[in-house]
């Protein structure tokens, strides 16, 4: 059998991950607004039908800021990969995202990434491991936007070597969205019904875990059943925003953090509360059938809707 690797931090955090493309079409980022319940209540919606449909052509249907995490999701393999990295992949979750918009994502595009390791953290229990991934359009090399997403990889916390638990992080505090729901009643509130086959539609934009699809692997990772995407949940909170706050107009968006709380199932509805401070929506999302937080975040935008 196979010696067990150790977990090495320092050769963990030097890893360097080569260089991918993603490419997308029109029909990627239509699947994935349907898949983010899009137009699910009413196909008829004049703000979102934009995602799915355009009547001058496929190559004007407009792309949600979310769509951008997707750029992201090619990492998943390699993360498996990283020497030193020792982890059941799977008892991964994710723990949380955050993402940075530097320009409008266009219909289609063919994207160069580049990733770093950005932070890893001994929580005892588990190890918290950040990538940070800057996507530049690969024929102009301008940079579209930053993704830097947290895995909680759950048992493979306790590799400290010292008293004090490992921490390494690239960014500076002042990077971190800190904030606090508020104790007042939310400015909006908007509810949405999940599918039960919302994961598998999901699925279909690119993270084919089987997490989310498998009932096996589901209850071997600790659920009655598989689970939706995290993502996935991200992008309907984000879209409740757009719909509430940001009058429709997806474009005022300038960045999106979002932590994972606790999983959600297929199926379950939704209910995302938000709140106005200056230029950030802070919001959370619970599910209404077990009355649970699953989701909170910030999201900061441009300017505020004339008409709030
Ligand atoms: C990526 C592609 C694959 C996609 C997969 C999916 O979509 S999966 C589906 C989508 N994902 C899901 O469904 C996951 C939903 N979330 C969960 O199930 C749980 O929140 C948990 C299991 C991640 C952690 O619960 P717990 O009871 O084990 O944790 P605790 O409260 O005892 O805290 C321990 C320490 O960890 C810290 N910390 C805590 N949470 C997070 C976090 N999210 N993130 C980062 N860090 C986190 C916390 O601050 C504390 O550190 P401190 O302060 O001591 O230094």
């Amino acid at each position: 059998m196979a010696a067990k690797s150790e977990f090495d931090p320092q050769l963990i955090i030097s890893h360097k991950f080569p260089e991918s493309t993603y490419s997308y079409t029109e029909r990627d980022a239509a699947l994935y607004a349907l898949g983010i319940g899009a137009c699910s209540k009413d196909a008829l919606d004049n703000k979102e039908l934009k995602y799915v449909y355009h009547p001058d052509g496929q190559q004007s249907v407009e792309v949600l800021p979310t769509f951008a995490a997707l750029f992201s999701m090619g990492l998943q393999s390699e993360i498996a990969k990283i020497p030193g990295l020792d982890f059941d992949p799977r008892l991964l979750l994710h723990g949380q995202q955050y993402i940075e918009m530097y320009k409008p994502l266009p219909s289609h595009g063919c994207l160069l990434n580049k990733a770093t390791v950005a932070g890893l953290h001994d929580k005892g229990k588990a190890a918290v491991l950040e990538i940070e991934i800057l996507s530049y359009e690969k024929e102009s090399g301008v940079l579209l936007c930053m993704n830097r997403m947290a895995v909680y990889l759950r048992g493979a916390g306790g590799f400290s070597k010292s008293s004090q638990p490992y921490s390494f992080t690239k960014y500076s505090s002042n990077q971190t969205l800190a904030y606090k729901i508020p104790r007042s009643q939310p400015f909006a509130v908007f509810e949405d019904c999940t599918q039960s086959s919302q994961a598998l539609l999901y699925r279909l934009s690119g993270d084919y875990n089987p997490l989310h699809s498998d009932p096996m692997v589901a209850e071997i990772a600790g659920f009655s059943r598989p689970i939706l995407h995290g993502l996935c949940t991200l992008g309907f909170a984000v879209r409740a925003i757009i719909k509430s706050i940001c009058r429709g107009e997806q474009k005022m968006i300038k960045n999106i953090s979002g932590r994972f709380l606790l999983h959600v199932y297929p199926g379950e509805t939704l209910i995302t509360e938000m709140w106005i401070e200056d230029l950030r929506v802070v919001y959370q999302v619970k599910v209404k059938e077990r009355n649970r937080a699953v989701l909170s975040g910030v999201v900061t935008l441009d300017r505020l809707s004339s008409s709030l």
